[in-house]
């Protein structure tokens, strides 16, 4: 209940709505509770005695009253509308803030799909419910009380055919109610795992073409869809019951008061007028019971949705930004840093340990290590992706978790091996967030041999990049990746391995070019390749997740035997020689 509140506070500035909508469905309920007493008028002092003047004045009058009843009841659903919308809308936006600020940790704990399902199906079902909320619970609880008032007004024996049938009706919901919540919260995670498992595999659907594994995958989305479908018809099935039940409930009622109501009517006990009306308000009761318990199923999966929906809202930042700025860094360091990936604390080893460098600005630093050495898990710590579990990285001196995430990434950029693209033009997908003249554009474009390729694409730099860079080589991905870095030019660059796809020209004159241009911004370059490194004032190697060592070019090829046969590998005409 306790999230349940929290998500309705959501709906505290449209509290103005709310209140109209219950106020006409107020008109409404009274306009449903006022016709059977202008029928018992019209039957027993109209038809019974033969005066069509009161027939004719009743028959107006009730019209009368369903026309209001019936504008009433339109605007109030017109209200709830509003309020819903505005209230869902407003949900939404905060939980797609949230998931925007979760770091890269946490967002390892939730799958796509699951947010995705969260940001869009559970927001639905509790906005459904703040708009069904009046409909079916507050006017049918209006209806089954002052339909109970009017029934025993008509005649307490009535009250007594109620006594009996209304806690049946009751059990009999509550057992179904009962049996059916448990139900929506297994379809809600059935239905997240169809999501992600779907998203999962649009998104591969190359690779899956490539490996022919169409049938493969799509019996495995078969299996899931059939499980969801079966659980959700099995439901529907049970809830269908339901319905024959009550109705049958009812009509006993009915018949029940045409029984009574009979012998009373020969007895002179009561007038025909008075019976129908009697029969009118307690299927109107029974009807509000059904309704009520309609409501119920509401609440079983509002809840299943809003407990749902606070474990994202209410997940603290894992890493909540510092308050210091940055605008300058004179030096970066890192400092007997160990680092464990959350998801993996029990691992046996750390995937860095011990690792002390210091940089100075304007300085370039190559990282070599092989692969999975904890050279790109190092560009994450750098822009505060994860906090290292011991030891410090701080910038100017200060820990990197004292300052400001955003002026942090705004001086720290780093290129990743697989970045991703937008689905804009190719120079919306360069300037991105940035703020630049053109002549920072073209800079930024011809040291990332951008320009090279540009004009060869329809529409030019206007050219639109398909989803995830789809109509781009890997290549021209990662030189699109570079430029939008060069751009934004930050204090700090880190290129981890993004020049892994070029040609080793191509490479050679970027890798120029950036040195040229940027030569004022300090410079990681994070690579497998020694070509891609050695220009660097010093070289860090890595093993392991750790710093085997570290030095220039020369120092290390004099001095390393790994680094030596590492350069030996990969230059084979030569490598004994230094070039
Ligand atoms: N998000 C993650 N969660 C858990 N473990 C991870 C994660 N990312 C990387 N690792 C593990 O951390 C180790 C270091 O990975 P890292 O990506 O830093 O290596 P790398 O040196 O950059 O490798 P490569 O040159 O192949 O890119 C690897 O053993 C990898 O499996």
């Amino acid at each position: 209940m306790k999230n349940f509140k929290q998500i309705l506070r959501y709906l505290k500035p449209y509290t103005v709505f709310v209140v109209f909508s219950v106020i006409f469905v107020i008109f409404e309920v009274a306009s449903n509770v006022l016709q059977p007493k202008y029928m018992e008028q019209i039957v027993d002092d109209g038809v019974l005695q033969m005066d069509l003047d009161v027939v004719f004045k009743a028959g107006v009058m009730m019209l009368l009253v369903a026309v209001i009843g019936g504008v009433c009841g339109y605007i109030s659903c017109v209200l709830s509308n509003i309020y819903s919308q505005r209230f869902g809308n407003s949900l939404r936006k905060t939980l797609f803030r949230k998931i925007m600020s979760l770091s890269a940790q946490q967002d390892d704990a939730y799958t796509a799909g699951s947010l995705i399902t969260r940001m869009t199906n559970d927001t639905r079902v509790v906005t459904e419910f703040s708009s069904v909320f009046i409909q079916m619970a507050v006017k049918p609880l209006m209806l089954f009380l002052l339909g109970i008032i009017m029934v025993l007004t008509i005649d307490p024996i009535y009250g007594i055919i109620l006594l009996v049938s209304l806690p049946v009706q009751f059990l009999i919901i509550r057992f179904f109610i009962k049996r059916s919540a448990p139900v929506f919260a297994t379809i809600q995670k059935k239905l997240d795992r169809l999501n992600s498992f779907a998203m999962h595999i649009v998104s591969n659907n190359r690779l899956i073409k490539s490996y022919v594994r169409e049938n493969y995958e799509a019996g495995r989305f078969d299996n899931q869809n059939r499980d969801l479908t079966s659980t959700v018809m099995n439901i529907q099935v049970f809830m269908a019951i339901l319905n024959p039940l009550v109705m049958l409930i009812l009509n006993t009622v009915v018949l029940a008061v045409i029984f009574i109501g009979g012998f009373q009517v020969e007895a002179r006990m009561i007038r025909v007028g008075s019976v129908m009306a009697a029969i009118n308000y307690s299927q109107q009761i029974m009807m509000s019971m059904m309704t009520l318990g309609g409501i119920f199923q509401y609440v079983a999966r509002s809840k299943v949705s809003a407990e749902r929906l606070t474990a994202v809202l209410n997940r603290e930042p894992a890493l909540p930004s510092g308050k210091q700025m940055i605008d300058r860094i004179d030096k970066l360091s890192l400092s007997h840093v160990s680092f464990r990936y959350p998801q993996n604390q029990d691992a046996q080893r750390n995937v860095l340990e011990d690792i002390s460098l210091e940089v100075r600005g304007g300085e370039c630093i190559g990282i070599l290590g092989t692969t999975g050495s904890g050279k790109s898990t190092i560009a994450r710590l750098l822009i505060r992706e994860y906090d290292a579990t011991d030891g410090q990285v701080t910038y100017n001196g200060v820990d990197v978790k004292d300052i400001d995430t955003k002026s942090l990434r705004d001086q720290v950029s780093v290129v990743f091996q697989n970045s991703d693209m937008f689905s804009a033009s190719l120079r919306e997908n360069i300037t991105k967030g940035a703020v630049f003249s053109q002549e920072d554009f073209d800079t930024a474009v011809r040291s990332a041999c951008v320009d090279e390729f540009a004009d060869d694409l329809r529409g030019g730099y206007d050219a639109v990049i398909s989803e995830r860079g789809a109509s781009l080589s890997g290549g021209q991905k990662q030189r699109v990746a570079i430029a939008r870095a060069l751009l934004r030019a930050p204090q700090v660059l880190v290129f981890d391995d993004c020049t892994s796809s070029l040609d080793l020209e191509t490479e050679a004159k970027v890798l120029e070019r950036i040195q040229t241009n940027y030569r004022d911004k300090t410079r990681i370059f994070i690579s497998q390749r020694i070509s891609t490194i050695m220009g660097a004032d010093r070289i860090i190697l890595m093993d392991d997740g750790r710093v085997v060592a570290f030095g220039s070019h020369r120092e290390l090829f004099d001095s390393c035997e790994l680094y030596r046969s590492i350069y030996q590998t990969q230059n084979p005409e030569g490598g004994d020689e230094l070039e």
